[in-house]
């Protein structure tokens, strides 16, 4: 018996009888008729709905979405233009075309003959469109899109018959990360199906995918590696980025696949993983452009470093270095390597102004990370904190967008010019995005559409802003109880990272020692002392051990802090903790929360009023105060 899909499959006209027959007699297998892929494919879209004898309309966003989608994924899309044209040269003949989409399956760039490209056209086969499988069925974009590898859609392949005339081959881009980044196609009409086009459009993938992976790592060491002296130059060599002390930050594909088996992750040293010595490996490197590099098992591999100038002397300096410039902000202590990780890719992405996303529980560093990130974007502007939170409704557009002069009751004399002004240049870090009004949220999304600010009763001016926002809420909560604009959220992300728990963290001890430096710089540590800490749950995360250390430095009056100090203020600890853990029934979750809010509510009511004070006897953010304000109103 066949089910509702596999009926409508039937339905669907002569081409689907072969596989109609193969669902009857085979239960279900595909063996013999089409490729797995092409028929898991199709299996989707009949769940999506998709009726084959019905296509949709081909969809398009608006052009300031596509500019928007353009200019959010500038960096892939450079450099796969300069593929596509080669790619274009190298697939001779006409009706051809090549197209790159974004890894959300939108079609941003195309090139090919004219003619092919007026008769895509009239098929919906331009920038702008959405070539998802949900839109377009079975197609080369969509369905590498889904399937994170390179697919060949050829003719009746092609679940709408609307694109049965295509041959279409696609491969996924991905970002040193691993994030899928964006899809590379080139598409013929069937009769001049190339049988070289599948490996030619692999090949300009990886070559765009090394593009990235150099720019991303364009400040760390990067090395070039092959067995084969005659390939460094090739798509096959490894290519590993490190930083100055020798730890690894990302590997290539082609680099893990040389490397199998050896540990050349990031977080990782590079010793390792290689026996050479690394100072004397990139010393060697200022002064020839080849030399050896043995692995771990005792592989050798003729190697080259393709930015040594940029670097110093390891082990022999010959002119001593001036001292490196005092860091922007303190040190940001990431030695858990999924740390190190995130700090690495919003570093990298505020070099590229892309506006990130930072969620975490109360206290983890969500501001500290954005600071890092505006220190490491080395924009000359200034850092400006708004907490959305905190910021009365009626207020808040005016306080981000500025007002003129009299533009309304209470409004300051000479206007002000607001925080995205004041932050041009800088980083806007718009803390508890999620409790920004839905109102303001429309506006803020304006703003993304062309970086404008209008400010209430004034003229608009244009603003360059690094963007950093950060929640400890559930936005995807949010966004279900329509709180929350997902448009918005899709536009605040471009970079997601979620800073773990205290708790959940490797360099538990590392954070302890760097807090207790900045709260009494003479106060020390014992073993166990940190040891007794890290049991701890943490509900409050670093901003708590940080209260914590500064209440056994005060008792200890800058000694050493040891044990039995520890324990003894472990009793009261327990006593105050607010609770961190999540309960899995949601009416027990409910109950905590009221709990929560109200011991939040009577610290507040018992230090005057005073948000501050409150937040530092209980050990919490301001933040979770204003929250708990809120929610009572
Ligand atoms: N990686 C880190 N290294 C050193 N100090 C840190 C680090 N992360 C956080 N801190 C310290 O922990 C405290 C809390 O950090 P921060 O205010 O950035 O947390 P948050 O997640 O923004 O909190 P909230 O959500 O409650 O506003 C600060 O004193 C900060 O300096």
């Amino acid at each position: 018996m066949l089910d509702q899909g596999g009926q409508s499959m039937l339905l669907a006209g002569r081409r689907l009888d072969n596989i109609g027959l193969a669902l009857e007699q085979r239960g279900g297998s595909p063996a013999g008729y089409m490729p797995v892929d092409i028929y898991d494919s199709w299996m989707r879209c009949i769940a999506l709905g998709l009726d084959m004898r019905r296509p949709p309309p081909p969809e398009f966003v608006s052009p300031a979405t596509l500019r928007q989608e353009q200019q959010r994924c500038s960096l892939v899309r450079g450099l796969a233009l300069a593929e596509m044209h080669t790619l274009h040269q190298q697939i001779s003949g006409s009706n051809f075309m090549v197209a790159f989409a974004s890894a959300e399956g939108l079609l941003l760039d195309i090139i090919g003959d004219r003619s092919f490209r007026d008769a895509s056209d009239a098929a919906g086969i331009r920038p702008g469109a959405l070539w998802t499988e949900r839109h377009c069925g079975t197609n080369g974009l969509g369905t590498a899109a889904h399937l994170k590898r390179p697919v060949a859609v050829h003719g009746d392949q092609h679940f709408f018959p609307r694109y049965n005339n295509l041959t279409c081959v696609a491969a996924p881009i991905f970002a040193p990360d691993g994030e899928l980044t964006g899809i590379l196609d080139a598409s013929s009409d069937c009769l001049s199906r190339q049988t070289h086009t599948q490996a030619l459009v692999g090949m300009a993938a990886t070559q765009i995918e090394n593009g990235l992976f150099r720019e991303y790592h364009r400040g760390n060491i990067l090395i070039a590696f092959h067995n084969r002296g005659e390939y460094l130059h090739t798509l096959s060599a490894g290519l590993l980025a490190v930083d100055e002390d020798g730890r690894i930050l990302s590997a290539n594909r082609a680099a893990r696949v040389l490397l199998h088996g050896l540990p050349a992750a990031a977080g990782r040293h590079f010793a390792d993983v290689f026996r050479t010595d690394f100072n004397r490996f990139v010393d060697e490197g200022r002064r020839s452009e080849r030399q050896s590099l043995e692995d771990d098992v005792g592989s050798q591999f003729v190697a080259t470093i393709e930015n040594t100038r940029q670097f110093p002397m390891m082990s022999q300096p010959i002119v001593k270095a001036p001292p490196p410039p005092a860091p922007a902000v303190a040190e940001f202590v990431s030695a858990d390597p999924a740390i190190a990780a995130i700090v690495r890719q919003v570093e990298n992405a505020a070099a590229r102004k892309m506006p990130i996303l930072v969620r975490g529980e109360t206290g983890t560093g969500k501001e500290q990370l954005a600071r890092h990130a505006h220190a490491a974007s080395r924009r000359s502007g200034s850092f400006v904190p708004v907490n959305c939170a905190a910021l009365p409704d009626s207020l808040i557009e005016a306080e981000l967008f500025g007002y003129a002069e009299g533009s309304f009751t209470g409004a300051r004399k000479g206007g002000a010019s607001g925080l995205f002004k004041e932050a041009d240049g800088g980083t806007l870090f718009l803390d508890e995005i999620g409790d920004m009004p839905v109102s303001l949220q429309a506006v803020l999304l304006r703003f993304l559409d062309d970086w404008t600010v209008r400010p209430v009763g004034g003229a608009k001016r244009k603003v360059d802003v690094q963007l950093v926002s950060a929640t400890n809420a559930d936005l995807d909560e949010s966004i279900a109880k329509g709180r929350f604009r997902a448009d918005l959220l899709f536009r605040l992300n471009t970079l997601e990272v979620t800073l773990p728990p205290l708790r959940e963290r490797s360099d538990f001890a590392d954070i302890a020692r760097h807090v207790l430096a900045r709260v009494d710089p003479s106060a020390r540590l014992t073993p166990g002392a940190i040891e007794r800490l890290a049991e701890l749950e943490w509900a409050g995360n670093i901003r708590q051990l940080r209260n914590v250390l500064s209440r056994l430095s005060l008792a200890e009056q800058g000694g050493l802090i040891g044990e039995a100090a520890v324990k003894a203020a472990i009793g009261d600890l327990t006593a105050k903790r607010l609770s961190a853990s999540a309960p899995s029934s949601g009416g027990l979750k409910r109950g905590l929360r009221d709990l929560q809010r109200a011991q939040l509510l009577s610290a507040y009511a018992e230090a005057g009023n005073n948000v501050s004070k409150a937040a530092r006897k209980l050990g919490v953010s301001r933040n979770m105060i204003y929250r708990a304000l809120r929610e009572q109103d």
